[in-house]
């Protein structure tokens, strides 16, 4: 029997109304926010608005990057994630958390390019490198010229990515001391097709055996063009389709010495770039959540079953409080927290309990949502689907949620259950 050949399928038009953008702030929790903040969060609404909406559906379903996007990210200075570029306004920690939550109530493949290039690429040279590293990358990576790359996870090391065996030794080769590179790295965002790397590796001693190495974590700069780097991208991914992660391979890779970054001698380095961006992801998280609850609010408004919209039953409007709830103690906790961490005062394990929080709310609100809509809630085209599954991502990177109950767990009891 014949049968039809495969074609490719559309992304279906949304068959509700879900796109109305309203303030989703039971408790005004950010009612009181400086003026600057609020204009800096309502300016990445407009962007998810105007730009990343229309268009995300068909990325996330060709597993695409959207280029064009990231240019436009930086046009509106999004693409640097709050990072200090010298030249560009101060952007706060709560101005920039509100901005995070509305690109992730948007997309979450979006919001984590802002992660990746700014939040942990940028973020790292601008915090340990040296004044002409700086000086270097971070006007061109806020400006979206220079795509980085932040490669931490190996094969076999991701959540005790401390143990990495990634390797730095010293070298001279053709005159020029520097350091050569050997390893594998997994997962990495902008791995495969950005222009730099970040990469984490472990300074054990040269083939002359000169006892040159400290047995740390260091941090390099290296070029996706530098022969022995070869990056490839994961394909079959169900999360987060819309930016692609790389496997690594860095095979003798050579790089001359000023591209090590001066203040990245030991994973303490890597920890500080990682707890910066630990309440960012909490922020996407709420993002995800509010979107996921709009979306099943809207939906059980115009969704008419047995004569009535699905909105007046009762089970109906229990679950949009659940939702609602678990949505607000989200939004008061990272709002708190980003307090803190405005203060100086916020620590690993705070940071620690806003991700798995947050990431937990967003699961079980997306998770609600995605039933809500019936059949509907699969599609594409109705937003959820697209939240339901890149809440996976969110909920592993960044420390997975048990890796963060063992950081808070650990703080509770004074027992560590690593060792
Ligand atoms: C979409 C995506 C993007 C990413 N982007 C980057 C990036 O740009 N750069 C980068 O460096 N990395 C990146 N990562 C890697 C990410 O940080 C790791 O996936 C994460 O740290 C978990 O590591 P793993 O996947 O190896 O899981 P594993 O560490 O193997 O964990 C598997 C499971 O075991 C659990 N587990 C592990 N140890 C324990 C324990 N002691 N007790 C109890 N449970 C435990 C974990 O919580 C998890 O549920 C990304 C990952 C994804 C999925």
């Amino acid at each position: 029997m014949s049968r039809p050949a495969p074609t490719q399928i559309g992304v279906t038009a949304p068959d509700y109304d879900l796109s109305a953008p309203s303030d989703v702030d039971y408790a005004r929790a950010f009612a009181d926010v400086a003026p600057e903040v609020r204009e800096h969060q309502l300016r990445a609404r407009r962007f998810v608005q105007d730009e990343v909406l229309p268009v995300i559906d068909g990325y996330w379903e060709r597993a695409e990057v959207p280029f064009d996007l990231v240019k436009k990210l930086a046009e509106h200075d999004l693409l640097r994630d709050g990072v200090d570029v010298a030249g560009r306004p101060t952007v706060s920690l709560m101005a920039e958390g509100l901005a995070s939550m509305e690109i992730s109530r948007g997309d979450g493949s979006v919001a984590t390019i802002c992660g990746v290039q700014g939040g942990l690429a940028l973020r790292s040279i601008v915090m340990h490198g040296s004044p002409e590293q700086v000086e270097q990358y971070a006007e061109p990576m806020a400006r979206g010229e220079i795509l980085g790359a932040f490669a931490l996870t190996e094969p076999t090391h991701g959540s005790d990515s401390v143990s990495l065996e990634t390797t730095a030794r010293r070298t001279v080769r053709d005159g020029v001391e520097g350091y050569v590179l050997d390893g594998e790295k997994k997962w990495i965002g902008f791995g495969s097709c950005g222009d730099i790397t970040v990469v984490w590796a472990r300074l054990v001693d040269s083939a002359e055996g000169a006892g040159d190495g400290d047995g740390q974590v260091h941090g390099f700069i290296v070029p996706q063009d530098a022969p022995g780097y070869t990056g490839t991208t994961i394909e079959g991914k169900m999360s987060l389709r819309a930016i692609w992660q790389a496997h690594i391979e860095l095979d003798d890779v050579f790089v001359p010495a000023d591209a090590a970054l001066p203040g990245a001698t030991s994973f303490k380095a890597t920890s500080a770039v990682l707890f910066a961006t630990r309440l960012t992801v909490a922020w996407s998280a709420v993002g995800h959540a509010v979107a996921c609850y709009e979306a099943a609010l809207a939906y059980s408004t115009q969704r008419v079953q047995f004569g009535k919209p699905l909105a007046a039953r009762q089970m109906v409007q229990e679950r949009l409080t659940r939702m609602l709830s678990t949505v607000t103690q989200m939004q008061l906790l990272v709002g708190r927290l980003t307090e803190l961490a405005e203060a100086g005062e916020l620590t690993g394990e705070q940071a620690s309990l806003a991700k798995y929080t947050c990431t937990r709310g967003a699961r079980e609100v997306a998770s609600i949502a995605r039933d809500m809509l019936g059949g509907n809630g699969i599609l594409l085209g109705n937003r959820v689907a697209r939240h339901f599954a890149d809440i996976e991502a969110l909920h592993t990177y960044e420390g997975t949620e048990s890796m963060n109950a063992l950081i808070i767990g650990r703080d509770l009891t004074g027992i560590s259950s690593f060792a």
